[in-house]
């Protein structure tokens, strides 16, 4: 097995004219659930697009499985799960998933199974027939969720999958998020929830297209002296800060 999923190597990316990533390097074992975090326009979009290749890049290099970030060969093996709904609203949810599956190469004999097997994961199974257009915002993203799992991909790029989910759903999804990683799946999820932290292996803390840390939650909170992420955060920040002036 590959030990590191994703390799990124002073990565640059500028949008509008700025540097959203001025220089990132970073990597992502294998098999573990990796949280990117950090506040509003810190950059998290913007280097989940240029993991799965739809990014315009500045400079550095994107590897992913072992191949450029966008390669042909990568398109069956990484699920992308932006934060608008990515499926379509007058199809039902298995129309929607039948779709997808002959995208990413399904075999024909396989279909009905792969679609009940993803629809159960996402706990959509009872809305199976119904019109997307017909579903709550939080069951649309999880159709837009499951269509990422069709194929058993093994990296996933999940953009706040759990924004706008109730408790026991994000707990359930944090759960198969869990479940998929010890499968031998690599899962990249952005969240602005700092408490969602403590669901994954690794963190990456990120403000202004900078990595704050890049650590698990454990050596961060020792390193910080804090007890939670988002104190530990502050700390990074201030420190931050206080190196810049230093300078
Ligand atoms: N299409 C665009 N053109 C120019 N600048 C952009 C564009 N999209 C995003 N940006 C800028 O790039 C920076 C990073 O945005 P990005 O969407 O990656 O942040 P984010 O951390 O994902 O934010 P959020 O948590 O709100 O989704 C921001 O400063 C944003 O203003």
């Amino acid at each position: 097995m590959m030990k590191n999923a994703v390799e990124v190597d002073r990565l640059r990316v500028v949008r509008g004219g700025r540097p959203v990533i001025p220089e990132l390097t970073w990597s992502v074992p294998t098999g573990q659930v990796v949280g990117l975090l950090g506040p509003s326009g810190c950059g998290k979009t913007t280097l989940m697009r240029s993991l799965v290749g739809v990014q315009r890049v500045a400079g550095g290099r994107v590897d992913v499985l072992g191949r450029p970030a966008g390669s042909k060969t990568l398109r069956d093996k990484v699920g992308y799960v932006t934060q608008a709904p990515s499926v379509y609203a007058d199809l039902t949810v298995t129309e929607n998933l039948r779709y997808f599956a002959s995208v990413v190469g399904v075999r024909r004999g396989a279909l009905a199974e792969q679609v009940a097997r993803v629809l159960e994961l996402v706990d959509l199974t009872a809305r199976a027939h119904a019109p997307v257009s017909q579903l709550s915002g939080g069951q649309g993203s999880r159709v837009s969720l499951a269509a990422a799992l069709l194929g058993d991909p093994q990296l996933l790029v999940l953009d706040e999958p759990t924004v706008g989910l109730d408790p026991v759903l994000r707990r359930d999804l944090w759960h198969l998020f869990g479940e998929l990683a010890r499968g031998g799946t690599t899962l990249i999820v952005s969240s602005h929830v700092m408490d969602e932290a403590t669901r994954c292996d690794r963190l990456l803390l990120m403000r202004d297209g900078r990595a704050l840390a890049d650590d698990t939650l454990l050596g961060l909170l020792e390193r910080t002296g804090t007890d939670d992420v988002e104190a530990a955060f502050l700390t990074l920040v201030d420190d931050a800060a206080h190196e810049e002036a230093a300078r």
